[in-house]
């Protein structure tokens, strides 16, 4: 797929989500009300007064930038292809998220829940469980790493519950897929775009995210876009200090029928310059049935979406794009 279009001058939303932690139900429903017309819109926003600090987000760059910067040996002697969970150090156009276009030209970190080896669900082969690869430099990595992991997981359950108030139901109507999460966090790191490109090359070829919603910090570099479905156009996505980028992934388009779209993106960094960029997928229990919800079937409609568990999407997904 190729959309060439021009650039819409569509700005994103930025939704200050205070009231969702608030206990106030009424601030809980007004809230509610502007993520639903963001996800209906576009389903990509932006977040303000999210509660994670922003020194924390400040020791995650810094200590994604060391890591990165290492001679190459270093890294690889962290590659994910030692991990059997998917943990760890991935080289340059090692995946390609856009079908039929070049490898992205981004290298990248993947770092998961910390499952011990003997845990019955490492032993049973659960999909992207275990242990983490931990790189000895930066010596902070991974002490500032678990706690951003939590900061994250904690925030990405507050953006799920009130999700399921906007979707007209309980608060705590997604506690199931919120226990034993099998979230991921990335480190992702945008070297400047190749001089001469291949054709359809890029730093994150077009795609769509795989899990329930997104949570994504940015540097300062720009280079995110989001298509724009009814202007037929790609919306940039600049950095906006203070905020996390959040956008819903394919499992909250199969719970609602895509109502809420899981919209496609990309990244040319076209800056000259470095770019780190840091996703936290907040994928949820891989045990959990995702089908339609009873609020999102009008009369006579149909599911547009077979049941699927959670860990059987998230194969399918990495399947996918790993080739
Ligand atoms: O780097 C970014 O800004 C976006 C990355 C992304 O879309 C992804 O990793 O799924
Ligand atoms: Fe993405």
């Amino acid at each position: 797929m190729s959309h060439e279009n021009p650039l819409s001058s569509a700005t994103l939303p930025v939704i200050d989500i205070a009231g969702l932690r608030s206990a106030d139900p009424t601030a809980q429903m007004a809230l509610a009300q502007q993520l639903r017309d963001a996800c209906e819109r576009r389903g990509f926003f932006y977040i303000c007064n999210h509660g994670v600090p922003p020194a924390l987000i400040d020791d995650v760059f810094a200590a994604s930038r060391a890591f990165f910067q290492q001679p190459m040996a270093a890294k690889l002697a962290l590659d994910k292809k030692h991990s059997p969970c998917n943990r760890g150090y991935e080289p340059l156009r090692a995946q390609t998220l856009e079908a039929g276009a070049p490898p992205d030209v981004k290298e990248s970190y993947y770092i998961g829940a910390e499952i011990p080896a003997d845990d019955p669900r490492v032993l049973a082969g659960r999909f992207n469980t275990g242990p983490n690869q931990w790189p000895l430099h930066p010596p902070e990595f991974r002490p500032v790493m678990e706690r951003y992991y939590r900061a994250a997981y904690d925030l990405g359950a507050w953006i799920v519950r009130g999700l399921a108030l906007s979707l007209d139901l309980p608060i705590d109507h997604f506690q199931h897929y919120l226990t034993d999460p099998a979230a991921t966090l990335r480190l992702l790191h945008y070297p400047p775009q190749p001089a001469n490109p291949q054709p359809g090359e890029k730093g994150c070829g077009e795609h769509t995210d795989f899990g329930g919603v997104t949570l994504l910090l940015q540097d300062d570099i720009g280079g995110l876009q989001v298509w724009d479905t009814q202007a037929e156009a790609w919306i940039d996505a600049p950095p906006v200090p203070g905020t996390f980028v959040v956008n819903i992934g394919d499992l909250f388009a199969r719970w609602t029928n895509e109502r809420y779209v899981s919209t496609l993106h990309r990244v040319i960094n076209r800056s000259g310059r470095e770019r780190y960029s840091v996703p936290f997928f907040f994928t949820g229990n891989l045990e959990h049935r995702v089908e339609c919800l009873p609020t999102c079937l009008a009369p006579g409609e149909t599911p547009r979406y077979p049941a699927v568990t959670v860990e059987e999407h998230q194969i399918a997904c990495y399947r996918r794009t790993y080739g």
